[in-house]
């Protein structure tokens, strides 16, 4: 007996990383909306030019795909316990899978075998293609930045590794992100880079288009297409080669004088950090949160470190600095300046071009209502998340490393080090940490890595001990 589509995607859904009910069991998976798109022809038949879009290829004709090649556009809900979520999918269909697509085989319908359609170049350029035409294909609505040139002739790659949502890379050009759990409404990232890309902000990555539909009645983005930097490394893997040279070198060296020392680049994103800090708070309003509200937010802290515990029982030892650190934030009473930030800000979310650090994916913490992604908040919380990161850095490598014990106090030499050339270089670059700042960016890192027991306990259970080291970590 053949399956149905929806029986096949509950079956294979649980297996995508980027999958955010991992664990619970799926009472119920539907179709809301689904879009067949067109992939016959050049995407000149879908929609005549709109004024202002300027394709560079005119004349460039895609391949079509084959002609047994279809693919739909789906909007599905997940119900698992009480809550129900709402994913994107692009399926494919085919008579026969070919070899390069059965790993992302979804399963047999009596449409064809179903796909994960992200993964075939063949179809995946109508969506670039329908961005730089401006198209609206069934409810789906494709648009791009004013004057934006788009070449729609290159193909596309997934980009590999662990994330939360699909980037499709398009020659060295364009990278299109595919948010993959939807919330309704205008991402914040869209919202942000646009409007720090108006202002020429040398900090971010170029924005070239967006896919938008009607969920839930709210006008909410689908997709996100930037300049993709194909010479650009990112920061983890930066800051990791410099640890790797660190573990290496022979014992009693210090980190300063190792070759791939780290603490200049360091300071050079405290800077940039201090910059883009700058340039959010003209493009956005600004306020502040006065001491009752402090208190709130205090409680807040509470709240979720508790709720950390109740799912990590292993936090509840050591949970005692967390308390102290709240209980020092709820006495502040001075107002904090509050403004928009990045929310989820670590290493892995900056690249180093030749001449700058790019800031990428201004989404806030996957998993938070959208009201408090996109809520004034204080810069201070970005600088805890990137002193977050420096420690992860330090201390990843050692959780199967044979000499961790002796290369703990070199980890915390490097995370030391780093973590203030960064604090510097945001002074430097005209950033503020001084008086109750320091109070509160202890707050920060401390509910931040409560955050982080729970991400990893369900992400990637053999990294919990770094974020339970933060509540063991002096005072700094
Ligand atoms: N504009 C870009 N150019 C080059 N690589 C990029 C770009 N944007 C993202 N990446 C790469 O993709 C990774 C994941 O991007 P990110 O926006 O953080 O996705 P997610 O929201 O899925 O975590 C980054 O760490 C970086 O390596
Ligand atoms: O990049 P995302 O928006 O998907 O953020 C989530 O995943 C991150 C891991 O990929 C996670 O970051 C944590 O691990 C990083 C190392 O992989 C480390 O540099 C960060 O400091 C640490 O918080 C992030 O918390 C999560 O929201």
């Amino acid at each position: 007996m053949r399956h149905t589509l929806e029986e096949l995607l509950a079956g294979w859904i649980t297996h995508q990383r980027w999958f955010a009910g991992k664990g619970r069991a799926i009472a119920e998976l539907a179709i809301e909306a689904g879009t067949p798109l067109p992939l016959r022809g050049p995407a000149e038949s879908l929609h005549s030019d709109v004024a202002g879009s300027s394709r560079t290829t005119d004349d460039t004709v895609r391949p079509p795909a084959s002609d047994d090649v279809s693919v739909r556009h789906l909007v599905i809900t997940v119900r698992q316990e009480s809550q129900t979520d709402r994913y994107q999918l692009l399926v494919g269909f085919r008579p026969r899978l070919p070899q390069r697509l059965r790993h992302v085989a979804i399963g047999e319908t009596e449409d064809g075998f179903a796909y994960d359609a992200v993964h075939d170049a063949e179809v995946t350029g109508i969506l670039l293609s329908s961005i730089a035409d401006g198209a609206d294909l069934g409810g789906l609505r494709f648009r791009h930045m004013p004057g934006a040139e788009i070449d729609t002739s290159p193909r596309s790659l997934v980009l590999g590794g662990e994330q939360s949502n699909t980037s499709l890379v398009f020659g060295d050009a364009y990278i299109c992100k595919m948010f993959r759990k939807l919330v309704p409404g205008v991402n914040p990232e869209l919202e942000v880079v646009s409007a720090l890309a108006e202002r020429g902000s040398p900090n971010i990555a170029r924005p070239y288009g967006w896919i938008e539909a009607d969920v839930a009645g709210e006008n909410t983005t689908l997709a996100f297409a930037q300049e993709f930097l194909p010479t650009a490394s990112d920061g983890w893997a930066l800051a990791l080669t410099s640890v790797r040279d660190l573990y290496g070198s022979p014992q009693g060296t210090a980190a300063a004088d190792v070759g791939g020392d780290f603490a200049s680049e360091s300071h050079r994103l405290g800077m940039a950090t201090a910059h883009l800090h700058q340039q959010l708070a003209t493009a956005f309003p600004t306020g502040t949160v006065e001491p009752p509200d402090i208190k709130r937010m205090a409680e807040g802290f509470r709240r979720r470190l508790e709720a950390a515990i109740e799912e990590v029982p292993e936090l509840a030892g050591h949970a005692e600095a967390a308390h102290e650190a709240f209980d020092r934030l709820a006495d502040v009473d001075r107002p904090i300046t509050v403004q928009r930030v990045h929310g989820d800000y670590h290493l892995g979310q900056v690249m180093r071009t030749f001449s700058e650090w790019i800031v990428l994916d201004f989404e806030g913490e996957p998993g938070q209502p959208l009201s408090e992604r996109r809520a004034l908040d204080t810069p201070v919380r970005d600088v805890a998340g990137m002193l977050r990161s420096f420690d992860y850095a330090a201390r990843h490598l050692l959780s199967d490393h044979p000499d961790a014990k002796s290369l703990e106090p070199r980890a915390a030499e490097w995370a030391g080090r780093n973590r203030a050339a960064f604090i510097e270089g945001y002074s430097a670059g005209g950033g503020h940490i001084r008086g109750d700042d320091a109070v509160l960016l202890r707050a920060l890192e401390l509910s931040k890595a409560a955050y982080e027991v729970i991400y990893e306990a369900r992400n990637r259970p053999t990294w919990l001990p770094i974020p339970l080291a933060a509540f063991t970590l002096d005072d700094r």
